[in-house]
């Protein structure tokens, strides 16, 4: 529905220089669909972007996993898209729940750092997701369209922008939404841009699903309608991101 079918390895705080080294040889050696049919794109920690971007096969692309808000100055210990940008990363991924929860990124601060991203010409991998509580609420579809809406509010080029939807209690829990589940927020994550953007943004915005994706539940996820593809957390540490990828031909065939 939204494009070519794009997945996404987020590395987390994970890796020394020797593993590093061992998972891009892995995907190197993949075999996958062509770059007509699959986006990849890897998220190691900034301090192997440099190395996995000039070891990694050049089918795939790299994303930082996080950027400052705004221009680069004195802000200790942040990274700015400025730099990114100067380092030819093409990618980041802005708003994780890790950040949001663990460090306190509120929806508003999510967009603007959605916003400064795009103005500086990266592409931004968007997250968002509900949390078990909010789940059973019946909240989740308010909760994502808020999370939207803050960064909706903020921007007016979407071409740059990927949606991953990442259920909070589904990432690094073995939980998987079902595919059924994961439809559905992305229907009404596509509804709410056809409402509040336009039709246009709303049919060409890739919804990529996040939380505990793996080589065995991909290809059922992948069947359905509004799934664009995947943002990988554990799996994509393993040989298995292999068979993920692999998954993008469900929507081919
Ligand atoms: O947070 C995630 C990707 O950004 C998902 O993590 P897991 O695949 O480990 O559940």
């Amino acid at each position: 529905m939204g494009g070519k079918f794009f997945v996404g390895g987020n590395w987390k705080c994970n890796g020394t220089t020797e593993e590093v080294k061992k998972i891009v040889a892995t995907l190197n050696d993949g075999k996958v669909p062509s770059g007509d049919v699959v986006e990849v794109v890897v998220s190691p920690p900034f301090v192997f972007l440099s190395l996995v971007q000039s070891l990694l096969r050049n089918d795939f692309q790299v994303a930082a996993q996080n950027c400052w808000v705004k221009k680069s100055g004195a802000f200790t210990g942040e990274v700015s898209a400025e730099m990114l940008v100067n380092l030819g990363i093409p990618w980041v991924i802005i708003g994780h729940s890790e950040r949001r929860s663990l460090l306190g990124e509120s929806n508003e601060f999510v967009g603007d750092k959605v916003a400064y991203a795009v103005s500086q010409g990266l592409k931004v991998i968007a997250c968002v997701g509900e949390t078990l509580e909010q789940r059973e609420a019946g909240s989740t579809v308010d909760v994502v369209a808020a999370q939207t809406k803050a960064i909706a509010d903020r921007i007016s080029d979407w071409k740059n922008v990927v949606i991953a939807y990442e259920p909070v209690w589904a990432i690094g829990t073995g939980k998987v939404a079902t595919p059924a589940q994961a439809q559905e927020v992305h229907s009404e994550l596509r509804k709410w841009l056809n409402a509040n953007v336009s039709a246009e943004v709303a049919e060409s915005t890739r919804i990529i699903y996040g939380g505990s994706v793996n080589g065995a539940n991909s290809k059922e996820l992948a069947g359905q309608p509004d799934v664009d593809g995947f943002l990988v957390g554990g799996a994509s540490l393993k040989p298995e991101f292999l068979d993920i990828i692999n998954s993008a031909t469900v929507k081919s065939s």
